[in-house]
């Protein structure tokens, strides 16, 4: 009965937010919204193509129950309440809008639980600021999920998440576990993906950061693939395994531990000839914003501020803010300006 499903509204529906999209609405449990961008129209037209490896291989013109251009304004639209509201956006926090800025006007204070299913650290801090009284469920995922061509979209590795609650003060902890709870069921009905709840995220979070901190950023401004990284040895000794043992050590200044050896075992972990961009290295080979400061800057942050020696990734963030700028500059959101007293002005 459509009444009884769970509302969902997905913002960033390129290849983890299509993927949700499908897995919500075949799983029954849902009826899905989804805020389309660049795609809406020819997604409007003929719907989604998706081959993937869970849901089936040709899977043709799936359309969202409902596709909008714009994130609604639920008040003002006078919408009933989202129960879900999934960010799958890029988190590009150096560049508006911010994600709490993008989907302020569908949050429903005291009802609507926020997923973000993105990449990162630090990624909950400003939405459980700005939204004191919801849920935030954080999902760590990794799908291999690609939005090829508009509307095309291809998922080549298994969708597993973990997925739990982000402390929001003004949420009690059994709501926010609920929700999460929740948001799992709908998610995977029957139990056909790997959806893990995951009481601590955080940890998640770093751990993962151990592979996009050191593979996605060294890619991206090596525009090089995983395979051929890895069969570089200055690549995987001056750069993969320092950022790596970097990431570890500011972790444990958090209170995190993390296996000292994860460096060798995640520098091996793909297979030999997947030939494959991490998500950073594609967005920059497409022109895209690149996630610097979740996956870099933050860790570096929390690292340095802790006393923790970070030489490797210092370096590699800038030379990440550096092509951050170059494509501001190519979108006209930058230009060369000098303040006075200043050897150089923002940025
Ligand atoms: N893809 C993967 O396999 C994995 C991805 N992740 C993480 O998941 C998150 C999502 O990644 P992914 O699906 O690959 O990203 P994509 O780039 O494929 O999709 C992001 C979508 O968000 C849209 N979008 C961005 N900003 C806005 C906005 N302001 N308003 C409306 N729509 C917007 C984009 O539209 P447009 O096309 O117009 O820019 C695009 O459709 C990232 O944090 C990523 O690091 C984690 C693990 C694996
Ligand atoms: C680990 C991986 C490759 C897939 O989940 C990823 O997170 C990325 O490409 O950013």
């Amino acid at each position: 009965m459509a009444g009884d499903k769970a509302r969902v509204l997905i913002v960033g529906t390129g290849g983890v937010g299509t993927l949700a999209a499908y897995a919500l609405e075949i799983g029954g449990k849902a009826t899905v919204t989804a805020v389309m961008r660049s795609n809406y129209d020819i997604v409007k037209e003929k719907g989604i193509t998706i081959d993937s490896i869970e849901h089936g291989h040709d899977i043709k013109g799936y359309k969202p129950t409902e596709i909008r251009k714009t994130v609604p304004d639920v008040t003002k639209e006078g919408i009933e309440p989202y129960d879900f509201i999934l960010v799958t956006t890029k988190n590009v926090a150096d560049v508006a809008p911010t994600v709490s800025d993008l989907i302020a006007p569908a949050v429903t204070p005291g009802k609507t639980a926020i997923v973000l299913s993105q990449n990162g650290l630090n990624i909950e801090k400003p939405v459980v600021a700005r939204f004191p009284k919801n849920p935030i469920i954080s999902s760590v995922s990794t799908i291999g999920a690609t939005e090829k061509e508009k509307g095309f979209i291809i998922h080549d590795d298994t969708d597993e998440q973990k997925i739990g609650p982000f402390h929001n003060p003004g949420v009690s902890d059994a709501v926010a576990e609920a929700a999460a709870r929740r948001y799992i069921d709908i998610y995977n009905p029957n139990g056909k993906l790997t959806t893990l709840y995951e009481p601590d995220v955080l940890k998640t979070r770093w751990r993962k950061l151990v592979y996009n901190a050191s593979f996605n950023s060294v890619a991206t401004v090596l525009r090089m693939d995983a395979t051929r990284m890895r069969a570089t040895q200055h690549v995987v000794d001056d750069l993969l395994k320092p950022i790596m043992r970097e990431i570890i050590a500011a972790a444990k200044a958090c209170g995190v531990d993390l296996d000292a050896n994860l460096p060798d075992i995640v520098v091996f972990n793909d297979p030999i000839e997947a030939w494959f961009y991490p998500s950073m290295a594609q967005d920059i080979l497409k022109g895209n914003f690149i996630e610097a400061e979740v996956i870099v800057g933050e860790p570096l942050r929390e690292g340095e501020s802790r006393g923790v020696p970070m030489p490797t990734l210092r370096v590699i963030y800038g030379l990440l803010k550096a092509e951050q700028v170059k494509t501001k500059e190519k979108k006209g959101l930058w230009k060369p300006e000098f303040g006075p007293g200043h050897p150089y002005k923002g940025e």
